[in-house]
């Protein structure tokens, strides 16, 4: 990678810096969830293509064994018709339809180098924002339209920085070398989407992976080189089926599915935490019966649970079966569980956290380096783009952009301070070129 005279950089991002709020929060107003990302990744194929990188996208890249909690085709036929109507760009969609949301973008120089991956969220979470004037979104106008979708997390602001990087990329590509894989995923929340795209093979030619998330309870100006403490995590949808009965006529007649799906929401719950290391466990959804005076037939849950190794997540996970299954068996009703997500942790790549330190201290907005983080935190699955890369002998990290919230992450609340987007892509984008030194 040969360097690049610094201020042609920033004459380009000067430049960009308004493109990067009109992104932002164009994305942030048509908020998609995990693989209903149609319009987002139309938009996202459609600039990749036009600044001339090579665009593969739906089943190329999203192997559809591997996709997990995918929405009924019900839902994905609405979202797509949703997703037209709001200026999907109809060339992309055959391709995505069904919920292959993922698109790869790939820029590659023709010069010996390495194959840089970054990888870029897109989906928004399944939430309904606020509407209060003392939220900016709403109060500018840019609050999601979609009911019950909202980007919550910053992932809008992560695939405007994807959008950055690829545009300043490209103006800089003469000073470039080897090449540069942009990896739009779908579906982070809920640990659904990354494994599939591990398993289309789109991390096996990536020699460098820098994953990244916005926020996270740090201020602008600081970057944390690796999150390490990210928890394994398994997701699971349960369901339980009893026998409907006159609840007041014949309620011995009934088995109370309800009842059954309550057992188990306290019992999971009183799992035991790990002695080996932090664990949780959530039943995060509940929904049951159908009328007052009807003995409750079906009950739903969306429950998870986490460890900060494999084996404690395992051992959660191995528990949370048996007070399922136990439930059912003591209301006598049947239950059906399965996988809806899955994560595992991840350690950063020790020569590239220490490559990203000292090329990161004194750049333009960067105050504070943290090396790496490695309390507990919350999951993720590029955590298992991280693996496939190491495991290939190439080297991961999970970065960290801090940046002030309104709310913290998942709230209806949810906003971030929008410096944060040209100091990530400056950041990223330099990292691409003195990659000879690692
Ligand atoms: O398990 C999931 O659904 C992934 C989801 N991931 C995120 O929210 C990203 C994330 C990971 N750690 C943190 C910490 C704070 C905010 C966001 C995150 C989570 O942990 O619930």
């Amino acid at each position: 990678m040969s360097q690049m005279p610094a201020h042609t950089l920033e004459s380009h991002l000067e430049e960009l810096q308004p493109q990067l709020t009109v992104w932002r929060r164009d994305f942030h107003r048509h908020a998609e969830s995990g693989w209903v990302e149609f319009r987002t990744a139309s938009i996202v194929a459609e600039e990749l293509d036009r600044l001339g990188y090579q665009v593969t996208l739906g089943r190329d890249v999203v192997d559809e064994a591997a996709r997990m909690g995918v929405p009924d085709a019900d839902t994905l036929t609405r979202e797509e018709a949703r997703a037209r109507t709001q200026g999907a760009i109809e060339r992309w969609l055959p391709q995505l339809s069904g919920g292959f949301t993922g698109v790869v973008g790939v820029l590659d120089t023709g010069r010996p180098g390495p194959t840089i991956g970054y990888r870029i969220d897109l989906d928004a979470l399944d939430l309904e924002e606020s509407n209060e004037q003392t939220h900016r979104p709403a109060q500018e106008g840019f609050g999601s339209q979609n009911a019950g979708m909202m980007h919550a997390c910053g992932h809008d602001g992560h695939t405007t920085i994807g959008l950055g990087l690829a545009r300043l990329f490209k103006a800089l590509e003469a000073d470039l070398s080897g090449r540069i894989k942009l990896i739009f995923q779908p579906a982070e929340e809920g640990v659904r989407g990354a494994r599939s795209m591990v398993d289309a093979g789109v991390l096996d030619d990536v020699d460098v992976f820098i994953a990244t998330h916005i926020g996270m309870d740090i201020p602008c100006g600081e970057v944390v080189c690796a999150q390490d403490g990210y928890l394994a995590t398994t997701k699971l949808d349960v369901r339980y089926t009893g026998v409907p009965a006159h609840a007041g006529g014949r309620p011995e007649e009934g088995r109370n599915a309800l009842l059954a799906a309550a057992q188990a929401a306290v019992g999971l719950h009183a799992i035991p935490r790990h002695s080996g290391g932090a664990s949780r466990i959530n039943v995060g959804v509940l929904n049951a019966g159908s009328g007052r005076n009807v003995v409750p037939a079906s009950a739903s849950m969306k429950i998870e649970t986490r460890g900060e190794n494999t084996t404690i997540n395992e051992e959660m996970r191995r528990r949370a079966i048996e007070v399922i299954e136990g439930a059912a068996q003591m209301h006598g009703v049947s239950v059906e569980y399965s996988l809806a997500g899955e994560a595992d942790t991840c350690t950063a790549s020790p020569a590239l956290v220490d490559y990203i330190q000292r090329r990161i201290e004194g750049l333009p907005g960067i105050d504070v380096v943290t090396p790496s983080i490695s309390e507990p935190s919350g999951s993720e699955d590029a955590t298992c783009m991280m693996r496939r890369v190491q495991e290939r002998g190439g080297l991961a990290t999970y970065m960290i952009f801090g940046t002030e919230l309104a709310a913290g992450h998942h709230h209806q609340c949810f906003d971030f301070n929008e410096a944060v987007l040209p100091l990530a892509v400056r950041t990223l984008a330099l990292l691409a070129f003195d990659m000879d030194s690692l």
